[in-house]
């Protein structure tokens, strides 16, 4: 249990209607306690009945940090293309300026943070299944739980108004009480199954067999094509159960869920796109994929044909250069070896070059991940050609799939994972979503193979292998 000091909350909550008063505007109290450990999912499920909609769930793959959030105090969006991550920024920093912030532990992700992103293509045509999604969406949450070098914290966000008056406080002292000592278990019912379909797998794979002849002659290198898988199941699915397996099963993955109006993204993914601590920058390359082996030798040995194989390498080299050149716009130093290693999940293997940069305090995360989206592991090389090309063959609306999602502080830290090995989830209903990079020399049939290797994760977590 926790001991709650809430007077600081209190005289934030007076202080801050009084100058809601006077700017006449709403503004942010945002304070925050060390508590007493809390696992993460059961503070998670603690805002199901509350909260459902308005959740979100995070943890890397070091697990060094989890984040929940409940309840949304604000929303930063919006359904424009043009200066999308450079209105997020300006917003979210005049936004928290503003704020009272009550954190004395200065710890990254403690305090006020907004945690979404934005779509893979704000110019390719939306579809009805990503309607509860704006292009660009997040959520600063009214509760937070951090879990941060195994010490714990709660950030209660509140935004005052002139109109408000100080009952507000009893009421979040109350709504703050009951999640912190919920103690109902997760449900982790299982999901039943009902029905299975791939989205035009032939069609797919003639897409890819005719972009590979496009690669061949034009002045396109990469570019990826990604597909939909639709299931049904039984019942309405349950979210704790998912990312619960997905934490058992994916463990060096990043594990989110993110809710909006009812449905919710979820995924296990291993690719960092960008993470800044202080002055320093870390992105990821990842591209180049082979099955895992049922033995250590076999494992072994399809890891060694990955790191030899000349198709794999360019996929990988493609992304490499890119990223290489993106940090060195931003950063005094770029490190990254020479040659990439292996990446082994439970599913998959992958070529990895992990990417670290000097930049400075003042270096801005949106910035990168503006510079970066979409590196050539999701989009392709040219930049602009790949997305173009993407948007016109492409049968699916990707949304949030294989797009910037992540989280931020007042104080600039944060990181953002390319959304991949990721499904929406809609009531009973779900679709996943896989891709792969398309090179010149590709085969549609075992770039085919590759993508029904990247469904698992979300397949297995949901109950869906055995159909
Ligand atoms: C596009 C996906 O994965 C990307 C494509 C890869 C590839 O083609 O080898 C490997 C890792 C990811 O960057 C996906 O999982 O949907
Ligand atoms: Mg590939």
């Amino acid at each position: 249990m926790v001991t709650i000091q809430d007077t600081e909350l209190k005289e934030g909550i007076h202080e801050a209607i009084q100058k809601a008063h006077k700017l006449s505007t709403p503004v942010l109290v945002s304070e925050v306690q060390k508590i007493h450990q809390m696992e993460p999912l059961s503070f998670f499920r603690a805002g199901k009945e509350s909260f459902f909609g308005e959740r979100f769930f995070w943890k890397d793959p070091s697990d060094n940090i989890f984040l929940v959030g409940l309840g949304i105090c604000k929303q930063i969006q919006t359904d424009q293309d043009s200066g999308r991550f450079f209105h997020v920024e300006k917003e979210w920093k005049r936004f928290t300026e503003n704020g009272l912030i009550f954190n004395k532990y200065k710890e990254a992700a403690t305090g006020p943070i907004m945690f979404g992103g934005f779509s893979f293509d704000p110019q390719k045509t939306k579809t009805d299944l990503w309607s509860k999604y704006s292009d660009t969406l997040f959520h600063i949450p009214k509760y937070l739980l951090t879990v941060i070098n195994n010490e714990t914290y709660l950030t209660t966000n509140v935004i005052c108004t002139q109109h408000d008056n100080e009952s507000l406080v009893e009421r979040i002292v109350n709504e703050r009480l009951s999640l912190l000592s919920f103690i109902g278990k997760p449900n982790f019912s299982e999901n039943t199954l009902e029905k299975k379909l791939e989205i035009n797998p032939e069609e797919w794979k003639q897409s890819v067999t005719e972009l590979v002849q496009d690669l061949k002659t034009g002045s396109l290198k990469k570019a990826v094509l990604a597909r939909e898988l639709r299931l049904v199941f039984k019942d309405t699915l349950s979210i704790e159960t998912i990312v619960f397996n997905l934490l058992k099963e994916q463990p060096r993955s990043f594990i989110f869920a993110f809710e909006s109006n009812g449905d919710c993204f979820v995924g296990a993914s291993p690719e960092r796109l960008v993470k800044k601590e202080g002055e320093d920058l870390f992105s990821t390359c990842l591209a180049g994929s082979i099955a895992r082996g049922d033995t250590d030798n076999l494992d072994e040995e399809l890891g060694n044909q990955l790191l030899t194989d000349e198709k794999n390498l360019s996929e990988h080299q493609f992304v490499v250069d890119m990223i290489k050149e993106a940090m060195e716009q931003v950063c005094t130093e770029v490190h990254l070896p020479e040659r990439p290693a292996l990446m082994k999940m439970r599913d998959i293997q992958h070529l990895y070059t992990p990417v670290i940069g000097k930049g400075s305090k003042s270096s801005s995360l949106l910035q990168l991940v503006n510079l970066l989206h979409p590196t050539p592991a999701l989009g392709g090389l040219p930049k602009k050609e790949a997305v173009e090309k993407i948007r016109e063959v492409e049968e699916l609306d990707r949304g949030f799939y294989a797009s910037p999602l992540g989280w931020m502080d007042y104080e600039g830290n944060g990181e953002f994972i390319v959304a991949i090995r990721s499904g929406l989830i809609q009531g009973r209903e779900a679709s996943l979503f896989a891709g792969c990079g398309v090179v010149a020399d590709s085969n549609a049939e075992s770039e085919y193979q590759e993508t029904n290797i990247k469904f698992r994760p979300m397949l297995s977590a949901l109950g869906g292998m055995d159909k």
